[in-house]
């Protein structure tokens, strides 16, 4: 059975298939189905588990797609498995060839495939596209998104809008360029491609990839210093979401290059931002920059997700958008024109700015927590500039771990953690294919007892609902159902299920490793499952020091577990 453009479409109400990353394009990670809820969640027992293998095991963010009886779900080191949905039995596997000097920044990761017509698809570390016969395993088409030698990388999940396979890019850690490609699914060609740093913009690439001027803006760099803008990073690194109501395709972009804030005075759009972009043209529709002339890696690639909302004031609806931003706000946007309606803390410590202006949309900064010059400082000898602390830290209020949103309770469920760092920033110049930071880092738990923290959030009030708090960062997704659970998964190994009204704790299970990948659900025959993928890894135990010492008791691991309700 091929998968077609209603599939896609209507991926968030059919129940028996997961054919989408967030369940369905908007990406609320909301399913209608009700067979486990609060009640019967404790006859949650496994169906079967399937191992990954071999020697590469970590680093699991892979959101399996389920279809026809199949399940199609990407491991770490570029590899995706086709497994019986019903028994885990293994139907084919793909092991792309990844060539040394591959410059992922954080681990290994794949959070997983796309599906369309007979094909999966999926990006590699090597940043190309490959397409599989879904039935076969075989390669069909593979593409080169970009050059991993200059830097570049793939880690997301693609998503399909209209036929065509969208991505972004990775390596904001390595003076990229941001970009994001729209490819016919069934072949692979190009059908267009949107640079997303200021400067690039008014380009635009013809099939070839050669750069023609397409008129919209005209070429333009106002918000980027000299010839920066040609190494601004701004790497849309996680999946694209699109709302076909609105026919718009949102994602967001990451940190500019490099960190160092001072060689870059100026917004440096569109980094650090949301971007709506027409599918139907590629062309920017509108764009909010939630951290402008970012200075501490928040990279806004967080997942902007569709929702609807009564004004409390006109009891009309609202048609919007909510992000929860790794700098640590919730931002709430009309997603019609990416007008500003609401911004709140979402973590409870900030130091980077005192709060949001509602009216300009702007931040407003603490002067104080941006990392000091170094070239002007002391001597202005162009050493290490004066250390701040700063919370968030660079992992964020949130990373790459996809949160819920439930039409039912209308809440986000948001998995947030609360830590510092400190920072400081130094020289640095490009080079092709290094590290273009100019900056260092610690990062400091601000609490003994927790750094992961799952809160609902009320996107009309601000407020935080409930919280149940986690002792390592959480790095895993979450699900939410008509059943009225949330389902998330924690660093210490546990898929746990608690209520999504009051957060109480209603079921928990051991992977045996820690899981950072967001959880799914499907029916099949009447009967609901639950799957996640474990496997501990990502950035927290690369980059986090002495954080990832709170679950080294735990090994690393590969394996998807797939759950169901014990019949007595
Ligand atoms: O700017 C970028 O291109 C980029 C890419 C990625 C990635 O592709 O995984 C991460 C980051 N930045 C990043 O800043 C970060 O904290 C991060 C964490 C993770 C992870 O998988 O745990 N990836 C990334
Ligand atoms: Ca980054």
């Amino acid at each position: 059975k091929e998968v077609t453009d209603a599939d896609i479409l209507n991926d968030d109400t059919l129940t028996t298939q997961v054919v989408t990353h967030g369940l369905g394009t908007k990406g609320q990670r909301f399913s209608p189905l009700t067979q486990i809820n609060p009640e019967t969640v404790k006859n949650l027992v496994p169906v079967w588990s399937f191992s990954f293998g071999g020697e590469k095991q970590r680093g699991q963010q892979s959101q399996p797609i389920v279809h026809d009886g199949k399940m199609f779900v990407t491991a770490s080191y570029s590899r995706i498995f086709a497994l019986d949905v019903k028994t885990g039995e293994k139907l084919w596997k793909y092991e792309h060839r990844l060539p040394d000097g591959i410059m992922p920044c954080c681990d290994v990761v794949n959070r997983g495939a796309a599906i369309y017509g007979d094909l999966v698809i999926f990006g590699t570390l090597d940043a190309q596209l490959v397409a599989l016969n879904k039935d076969t395993g075989k390669v069909v088409w593979k593409e080169k998104i970009e050059d991993y030698k200059a830097g570049y990388s793939f880690t997301a999940a693609p998503q399909i809008v209209k036929g065509m396979v969208i991505t972004g890019n990775s390596g904001g850690e390595f003076g990229i360029v941001g970009r994001v490609d729209a490819r016919d699914a069934k072949t692979g060609k190009l059908v267009w491609t949107r640079p997303v740093v200021e400067g690039h913009m008014g380009f635009k690439y013809d099939a070839a990839g050669k750069e023609v001027e397409n008129g919209i803006s005209g070429k333009t760099n106002a918000t980027w210093p000299g010839d920066l803008w040609k190494t601004g990073g701004a790497a849309p690194w996680l999946s694209a979401y699109y709302d076909p109501d609105v026919n718009l395709i949102f994602i967001g972009t990451g940190n500019p290059s490099p960190w160092n804030s001072w060689l870059r005075p100026g917004d440096n759009l569109y980094s650090s931002s949301t971007v709506a972009i027409d599918p139907d043209t590629g062309k920017i529709v509108w764009h909010y920059q939630t951290t402008p002339h970012d200075g501490w890696d928040y990279d806004g690639v967080n997942e902007f997700v569709s929702f609807e909302y009564k004004d409390p004031k006109t009891g009309k609806t609202v048609k919007a958008g909510g992000k929860a931003d790794r700098n640590g706000f919730f931002f709430v946007n009309d997603r019609t024109n990416g007008k500003l309606l609401n911004a709140f803390p979402f973590v409870k410590q900030i130091d980077w700015a005192k709060g949001i202006d509602l009216k300009t949309g702007r931040p407003i900064y603490d002067d104080t927590k941006r990392p000091g010059n170094p070239f002007t400082e002391g001597g202005g000898d162009g050493k290490k500039g004066t250390t701040v602390l700063n919370a968030p830290s660079f992992l964020g209020g949130k990373n790459q771990m996809p949160m819920a949103f439930s039409p039912k309770t209308g809440y986000f469920y948001v998995p947030a953690n609360e830590w510092a760092m400190d920072i400081w920033n130094e020289p640095v110049s490009y080079k092709r294919g290094a590290a273009y930071l100019g900056a260092g880092f610690t990062i400091k738990p601000l609490h003994d007892d927790y750094i992961g923290a799952l809160r609902a959030v009320d996107p009309v009030s601000g407020k935080i609902v409930w919280e149940v708090k986690n002792n390592a960062p959480l790095w895993g997704g979450v699900l939410t159902t008509g059943g009225n659970l949330v389902f998330y998964g924690t660093p210490e190994g546990y898929l746990k299920a608690v209520d999504a009204t009051t957060g109480a704790e209603a079921w928990k299970f051991q992977t045996g490793s820690g899981i950072i990948a967001p959880p799914i659900t499907w029916d099949d025959n009447g009967e609901q499952y639950v799957a996640v993928v474990s496997g501990w890894g990502g950035a927290v135990p690369l980059w986090g020091g002495d954080v990832a010492k709170r679950v080294n008791f735990l090994e690393q691991g590969g394996s998807v577990w797939v759950f169901k309700l014990h019949k007595s």
